[in-house]
């Protein structure tokens, strides 16, 4: 039924043809509709043809020879042929054998009752008119009739024959569509069972990315808690026509990677690293921005955050950090999105917060700081200063507002054109110097008044690459030393302050003090490294990766946010003011009794200290009576006793206002500039004892928004329950002395001439500051006479005094390793007097440097 229905629609391709394309098409709906429709024609053409057929059983034999006679048999004809076409089609029918005499009779229009009666008819003309053949036509008549009606009675059989198949075909039809709506039926619960089973699977799936997310967001949680140091790589695709070679990285897979290596790197043939993210060569600037995004968005909350990018110079730091050099907005770089950003969240959050942006731009070229958005094509010179109130830390740069992106394309434009002028035509600057694009954040809660302040510093390094010898001379040389000791400077603070070091050299280098409160223990860093895909590359790839991967286990402790309200904004101008004001008292008191050395840098130390309201009596002491030993110890025990009265009492900023012995001064800074010098070494001072405060008071809860550095009671215990701890050579130097009633101050004097020496040269005073364990370099530079790039450590290793360690004629890699000598294990948060060997594990094959432990 379903092929002659098939038939009737005109289609040649039988049902099951129909039914599996639409199967394989997945138009599983539309076959219930099709078959139905199918039903629905097939029952309306067999209903006409009954129709037809129950006419012509009411027709009288007469209509129906007429309707021979005047050959116009359209109704049977049509009806006919179409049983010829049910009837070949239709096995059912084929095998009735009714209904093929049927089908012949009608095929043969000659043998057709119909025809017979006619041609009968047409053959005696004459007979009617002649009387002896009357009988015989009577017989004859007779006969005929007979005949006729023998004819009739075969063909009323026969139409009861096909009623009966017709009726047959109803059944087989209605059967048939019961059947199709079982198999709609059981079509339809297949497909709700799929739809529940895709729902599922589809749910499930979501489900698995939500987990996915959850676990990498709770993993970068718990990077936030530790302060991991967040390490993301991007792999530069190739360049130009090279696109077909070979890359040496193998695969990449979110957070890990692995790098084809040939035997000479292992037997492995591949090495394997992981990092927070991996962003592969056709990763978009906005994919590698979005991760970068909530970073930025803690500036707003008061954070401090430094991003930087490291690797060999043309493996993309620049376009990672500003985009290349034609931008469009998909390839605008960190730089813009991040302060786009910044003004969309300042801008979401006018109704709370008033924000105030405003950008520095910073190139470190030959350790020298200069500013890129000077207009006047002046060349100050620039200091860090690490004490400022405000979180500027280059004061006399250019600070300029801004509000919209076209504000900061302008400024980037200013600062590309001023580092350009520098360049030559043989070598672009920007591979060379260090750029610094500092954002800082003011905001102002209008409801509380309390304060925040963010600071973000976009760094693009110059290139980390080993230079050849051979290939440098005259100023490159200068600039490769430069490049080398700036970035050997930044290892060796990321390593410290992955062995959690008490003192970590920050002031090494230009660029590590001017990252200082960005890279410290309270800010959330992010490194960008960057690797070219190039065979040629590969040792580069694998130096520059392995020091990623040391930088991700580099733990700063939890960043916390720099806000004040409105109380310990304050109280923090009060002691500004107490600051001043003493040290005001101290350059006029210091006329009169001027103090030995030793003694003037203590007291200096105890002025310019954060909790200076407590060491009152100290200073009191220390500048009224003489400088004997016996004062100092008694202005020790003073400040102990404070120390300890302070710990006792509340931390609530209202509490220690009220109960503060000092009235609230209004004098205003005195010789800012003077006592901002001063207190960089103060400053660096505190540093070292907040350090130390991160490891031994880690979890304890700090107080709220106030400064570690304006915590007396942990000055206090630091400062003098083990000074030993914080500077172990210099107790260890000093042990040897034998005049115990002197012994603390010696360590006390010691402490404090260290801490206090920030003002004279840097390298001399941080390398012979530097405590932190022996460290392997490479090295391959030649050192010209008298260069003052420091050796092995990077730093100089305190020796007792007498011996001034002589300046080692080595220049240190680029990749600083951050792997202590197995020989020299570094114990947490204390630093080991390490004597000094002169024994250096340098590498050096054909003339290059190689990788130590790379
Ligand atoms: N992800 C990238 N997609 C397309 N092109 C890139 C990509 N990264 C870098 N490039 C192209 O590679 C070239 C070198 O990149 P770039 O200048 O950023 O390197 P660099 O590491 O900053 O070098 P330098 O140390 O000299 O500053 C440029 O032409 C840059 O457009």
């Amino acid at each position: 039924a379903m092929i002659i229905a098939m038939k009737q629609l005109g289609s040649s391709r039988p049902l099951h043809m129909l039914l599996s394309q639409l199967l394989s098409n997945k138009q599983l709906d539309e076959i219930p509709s099709i078959v139905e429709c199918m039903i629905g024609k097939v029952m309306e053409e067999f209903e006409n043809r009954l129709a037809t057929h129950n006419n012509m059983m009411k027709a009288s034999p007469e209509d129906v020879a007429e309707s021979v006679s005047n050959k116009s048999p359209p109704q049977i004809t049509s009806a006919d042929e179409t049983m010829e076409e049910e009837t070949t089609s239709s096995p059912e029918e084929i095998s009735s054998p009714e209904a093929t005499s049927c089908v012949e009779e009608i095929n043969s229009p000659k043998d057709s009752p119909e025809a017979t009666i006619c041609l009968e008819a047409e053959s005696f003309p004459e007979a009617e008119s002649c009387p002896e053949t009357k009988v015989e036509n009577g017989e004859a008549n007779d006969q005929r009739d007979e005949e006729l009606e023998r004819k009739i009675l075969r063909r009323q059989m026969l139409l009861e024959q096909q009623q009966k198949n017709i009726e047959m075909l109803k059944d087989a039809l209605g059967e048939t569509k019961v059947g199709m709506q079982i198999l709609q039926m059981k079509y339809q619960e297949e497909f709700n069972n799929l739809g529940k089973r895709m729902h599922s699977v589809a749910y499930a799936a979501s489900e698995y990315r939500r987990v996915l997310e959850e676990n990498r967001k709770l993993y970068n949680q718990v990077q936030d808690l530790k302060g991991n140091i967040r390490v993301y790589c991007r792999v530069r695709p190739f360049l130009g026509a090279h696109s077909n070679r070979p890359s040496t990285v193998d695969r990449i897979d979110e957070g890990n990677m692995s790098i084809v290596t040939p035997p000479k790197y292992g037997k492995e043939g591949r090495k394997s690293f992981k990092f927070n993210k991996v962003f592969g060569p056709s990763a978009t600037q906005g994919e590698v921005f979005s991760d970068t995004q909530p970073l930025i968005r803690s500036v707003l909350d008061g954070y401090n955050v430094c991003i930087f990018a490291y690797g060999q110079t043309g493996s993309g730091k620049t376009y990672t950090m500003s985009g290349p050099t034609e931008l469009t907005e998909d390839t605008l770089g960190v730089n813009y999105r991040a302060l786009s950003d910044l003004f969309i969240l300042s801008q979401q959050r006018k109704q709370t917060i008033s924000y105030d942006i405003s950008v520095q731009m910073l190139e470190i070229y030959n350790d020298q700081i200069r500013d890129l958005l000077v207009t006047d094509s002046t060349n100050r010179r620039l200091e860090v200063r690490n004490s400022s109130q405000n979180g500027i830390n280059v004061p006399d740069a250019c600070l300029v507002p801004v509000s919209s992106t076209s504000d900061v394309i302008n400024l980037m434009n200013l600062g590309q054109k001023n580092r350009a002028v520098s360049s030559t035509a043989m070598n672009d600057r920007s591979s060379r110097s260090h750029s610094c694009l500092t954002v800082h954040v003011q905001g102002r809660d209008l409801t509380s008044g309390a304060t925040l302040r963010g600071c973000m510093h976009l760094v693009d390094l110059a290139g980390s690459e080993r230079v050849d010898k051979s290939e440098v001379i005259g100023d490159r040389l200068k600039e490769a030393q430069h490049i080398n000791k700036s970035l050997s400077a930044l290892g060796d603070v990321i390593s410290s302050l992955a062995q959690k070091n008490a003192h970590v050299p920050y002031r090494n280098s230009k660029l590590t003090q001017l990252l200082q409160d960005s890279l410290g223990g309270q800010a959330k860093t992010l490194m960008f490294v960057h690797i070219s895909p190039e065979p040629e590359a590969l040792g580069e790839t694998l130096s520059t990766l392995k020091f990623a991967e040391r930088v991700s286990t580099v733990e700063l402790g939890a960043a916390r946010v720099n806000k004040d309200s409105s109380d310990a904004k304050e109280l923090k101008e009060q002691i500004a003011s107490l600051k001043a004001a003493l040290v005001k008292k101290d350059g006029e008191t210091e006329q009169n009794s001027r103090p030995s050395s030793p003694e003037k840098s203590r007291m200096k130390t105890f002025l310019s200290s954060p909790s200076l309201p407590s060491y009152k009596s100290v200073v009191e002491m220390s500048v009224n009576r003489t400088n004997s030993l016996e004062d100092v110890r008694n202005a020790a025990e003073a400040q102990k006793q404070a120390t300890q009265k302070i710990k006792r009492r509340s931390l609530d900023p209202r509490d220690i206002l009220k109960n503060s012995p000092w009235p609230p001064l209004s004098a205003t800074l005195v010789n800012a500039r003077e006592d901002d010098k001063e207190s960089v070494s103060s400053d660096w001072d505190d540093k070292v004892v907040v350090n130390k405060n991160s490891i031994v008071r880690r979890d304890e809860t700090l107080t709220g928004p106030w400064d570690v550095n304006n915590l007396p009671e942990t000055y206090g215990q630091n400062f003098l329950v083990d000074p030993s701890k914080v500077y172990p050579e210099n107790s260890f130097n000093n042990a040897s002395v034998n005049k115990k009633d002197n012994q603390e101050f010696d360590m006390q004097r010691n402490q404090y001439e260290i801490a206090s020496t920030d003002d004279s040269d840097d390298h001399e005073t941080v390398n012979s500051e530097t405590s932190e364990p022996e460290v392997i370099w490479q090295s391959s530079l030649p050192i010209p006479k008298g260069s003052s790039i420091p050796n092995g450590l990077g730093s100089k290793i305190k020796k007792p005094a007498a011996i001034k360690p002589a300046k080692s004629p080595e220049i240190r890699s680029f990749i600083p390793s951050l792997i202590p000598s197995p020989s020299r294990k570094p114990q947490a948060g204390i630093a080991q007097p390490v004597p000094k060997t002169g024994k250096q594990v340098v590498s050096v094959e054909g003339g290059k440097r190689k990788g130590g432990k790379y």
